[in-house]
């Protein structure tokens, strides 16, 4: 198994090009189930993730292109894939792909729209929590499906289509209100999504699904209204920014001082992360769309922050926050309140020197002059990259096992911090 060698010490300086969203091309790539003509995707970034996906798809019928060629792309990805659901020719997604992703689950809605059929494998808990998918089900129920769970698989159907609905969740999910809009957008009438989730990727599969004639509105927002139609059509698509790789990158530049500006991505998506930023220290200077980050030299506050849904402090960036208080003057408090489980970075940081104390939902980090370098490994995508922040500014040598998790999420994470001086290599196994 690969590895990531960091030897820690070297400021960032210079200029780190921001990929497409992964939690966006996921469910965009998914929406191509919903229509029989070519989905065109731009800006896809490439992620293990999304071959994975390509070949969820593929099982479908779905046809899978990649045209153009990457900026200094070492794995040959193309950057606009078209996708193609001509036929689809299974409506079954077996538990041996989806288990490989989570958000492979999410095919159930526009399968059952398009095909009033789907058996999907239940995709299980992960290092992260349980997360459970009652909430799709129910939604989907709430839209006339008969849902029963046969084996391990949610078997949905309908005998007549669809019909709109109202769907309230009891919290917010992500992924829920992709599939019920998903599956809204081609059901008879009109639905109503309450408590949806409000992220800047529900708003790119919104306005990628109305370019494809779905009749969406209120994206962004809590409350989601959508008149269903009777087909969607094919459509050309540009994938958002990645914020949460937006904020990966600003918090190494803050974690080793220099100065890094972070191109083609959008500062009001990063909610909250931007003003605990500032919080603790951190000079920010926001373009049309790009972002500046130093540190002046100046030493890293404490912060005390707690997890939320958008605009609030990101989940997917706890684990990268965590990193960077090991090295603040002061203790601060970090809350975990979307995953149950989403710790796993806290015993491996402490493998490089950092002090942490759990208690439930909250993690208290108390800040070190320094961290040392050491051998370390994390069980999920955003904790790995937690190791390799704090890997970047430790004394000496540190070695990151488990790479796949980083190669999941993270486009050419290497070349993009070794451009900025980052002394940083992978290891082949
Ligand atoms: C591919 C993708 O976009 N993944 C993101 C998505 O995951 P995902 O969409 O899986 O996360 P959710 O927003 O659904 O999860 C939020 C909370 O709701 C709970 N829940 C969810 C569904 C359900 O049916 N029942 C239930 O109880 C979950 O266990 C969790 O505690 O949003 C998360 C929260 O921002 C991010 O961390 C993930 O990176
Ligand atoms: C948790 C994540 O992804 P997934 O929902 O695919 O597990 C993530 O992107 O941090």
């Amino acid at each position: 198994m690969d590895k990531i060698r960091i030897v820690g010490g070297n400021t960032l300086n210079g200029t780190i090009p921001i990929s497409g969203a992964k939690n966006a091309t996921l469910p965009l790539m998914i929406a191509s189930l919903a229509t029989a003509e070519t989905l065109t995707l731009h800006n896809v970034p490439g992620l293990q993730d999304v071959v994975t996906l390509s070949r969820i798809l593929g099982n479908h019928g779905v046809d899978y292109a990649v045209a153009g060629r990457r900026s200094g792309a070492k794995r040959g990805y193309g950057s606009t894939v078209k996708l193609t659901a001509g036929e689809i020719v299974d409506t079954t997604a077996p538990y041996d792909l989806v288990r490989r992703m989570r958000a492979s689950f999410w095919v159930i809605g526009p399968l059952l729209a398009r095909m009033g059929q789907a058996r999907v494998s239940l995709p299980g808990g992960c290092a992260i929590g349980t997360r459970p998918v009652d909430f799709f089900l129910d939604a989907l129920s709430s839209l006339g499906a008969d849902i029963d769970i046969e084996q391990g698989y949610a078997v949905a159907e309908t005998r007549n289509g669809l019909v709109g609905n109202r769907i309230a969740f009891p919290r917010v999910s992500v992924g829920a209100t992709h599939v019920a809009m998903m599956a809204a957008a081609l059901a008879k009438g009109e639905s109503v999504i309450e408590n949806a989730a409000s992220e800047p990727e529900v708003v790119d599969v919104a306005s990628c699904l109305n370019a494809m004639g779905a009749k969406i509105e209120g994206a962004g927002t809590r409350t989601i209204r959508i008149q269903g139609v009777d087909v969607l059509h094919g459509a050309e698509h540009s994938v958002v920014p990645d914020r949460i790789e937006t904020g990966t990158y600003a918090m190494a530049a803050a974690m080793t001082g220099g100065n890094v500006t972070l191109t083609g991505t959008r500062a009001e998506h990063l909610g909250a992360a931007l003003d605990t930023l500032e919080e603790a220290g951190v000079s920010i200077e926001r373009g049309a769309d790009s972002l500046t980050i130093s540190r002046n030299g100046n030493g890293l506050m404490p912060v005390e922050v707690s997890t939320e849904p958008f605009p609030g402090f990101p989940t997917d960036l706890q684990a990268q926050l965590m990193a960077l208080m090991t090295m603040a003057q002061g203790t601060s408090t970090i809350k975990e309140t979307i995953f149950e489980n989403r710790f796993m970075h806290v015993a491996e940081l402490a493998r490089l020197g950092a002090s942490i104390r759990l208690d439930g939902q909250n993690a208290y980090v108390e800040g070190q002059p320094s961290l040392t370098g050491a051998e370390v490994m994390a069980t999920d995508l955003r904790a790995s990259v937690s190791l390799v922040i704090a890997g970047l500014a430790a004394e000496g040598e540190t070695t990151v096992g488990r790479v796949y998790h980083l190669d999941r999420g993270f486009e050419n994470l290497e070349e993009k911090l070794s451009a900025c001086g980052a002394q940083i290599e992978r290891l082949a196994a």
